[in-house]
């Protein structure tokens, strides 16, 4: 089957064609397999995720799936890397694009410069815990406790299209991010998982943050996860409503209004024929 395969600040994601995969007999029941064996950094093309493209009348919709096979609603990062692929193979007209996500209709304000910037309007953050979903009888979880290894960390959550835990910090290097991520990731109090950033603030409008994807382990930049960062930032009083996001190989913008806007870039990397055993 044809690939193609993009990064967003080295989140890197495998794009197919529905219509391809049907055409090689791939039934949907078998793309969570595709997923875990294409993504595969040694036996595979290698990947945080896998995402199908499936055309629509005036729009695309986005199937997105992690690395282990889990089937997630929304992809940040992915979504950039998306309507890349869209505008280079020709599918939708125009430089504003339609998405259908399992989060939703998603919005996308195209810039085919060299650095492909994309505009996303994310949608509207949810901190009802139902909806995250969380485990708890309290109305919102914000800077509440959660002990990893005997140490304190004050968490809060909140659904941006997918579930996010957002810690606050004083310096990303003393940070065992991949012990205390993984620990969150599988926290009971989350019962379908959630990604975790870690956020250090270097002002009002510039943070770093450093994310433990939910299904994918550390990644370079986690798009939802910056989102979530600057939202609960802004909501707690320590960020303003335009911040920078710096991420190990680039930056995003991103804007709380009356919806969340992420501004940022995405790179095709390959196409190629892949073949699934
Ligand atoms: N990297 C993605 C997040 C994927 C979310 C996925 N890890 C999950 O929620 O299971 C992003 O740029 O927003």
């Amino acid at each position: 089957m044809q690939f193609e395969k993009y990064h967003g600040l080295g989140n890197d994601f495998i794009i197919f064609n529905y219509k391809d995969l049907m055409a090689n007999n791939i039934k949907e029941e078998n793309f969570p397999d595709l997923a875990v064996k294409v993504c595969d950094r040694h036996t595979g093309i290698g990947a945080d995720g896998m995402m199908v493209l499936v055309e629509k009348e005036d729009r695309c919709q986005m199937i997105f799936i992690n690395s282990d096979g889990s089937i997630v609603s929304m992809c940040g990062n992915g979504i950039r890397c998306f309507s890349n692929y869209i505008y280079n193979n020709k599918i939708l007209d125009g430089t504003t694009y339609k998405v259908e996500t399992l989060a939703g209709l998603l919005s996308l304000d195209i810039s085919p410069d060299e650095k492909f910037n994309v505009k996303v309007d994310m949608g509207k953050p949810l901190l009802d815990p139902v909806s995250i979903p969380m485990s708890t009888s309290k109305e919102k979880f914000i800077n509440e406790e959660i002990v990893v290894d005997g140490k304190v960390y004050k968490v809060s959550a909140l659904l941006m299209g997918v579930p996010h835990a957002v810690i606050f910090v004083d310096n990303l290097e003393n940070i065992d991010l991949v012990e205390v991520g993984k620990t969150i990731e599988n926290h009971p109090l989350f019962p379908q998982k959630t990604n975790v950033n870690f956020v250090q603030i270097l002002d009002v409008d510039e943070i770093l943050v450093d994310t433990w994807e939910r299904g994918a382990g550390h990644t370079l930049a986690c798009g939802t996860g910056s989102c979530a960062s600057v939202v609960m930032g802004e909501l707690l009083g320590y960020l303003s409503s335009k911040v920078i996001v710096h991420l190990t190989l680039g930056d995003l913008i991103i804007e709380v209004k009356d919806e969340v806007y992420m501004t940022g870039p995405s790179e095709f990397i390959a196409k190629g024929e892949y073949k699934y055993k």
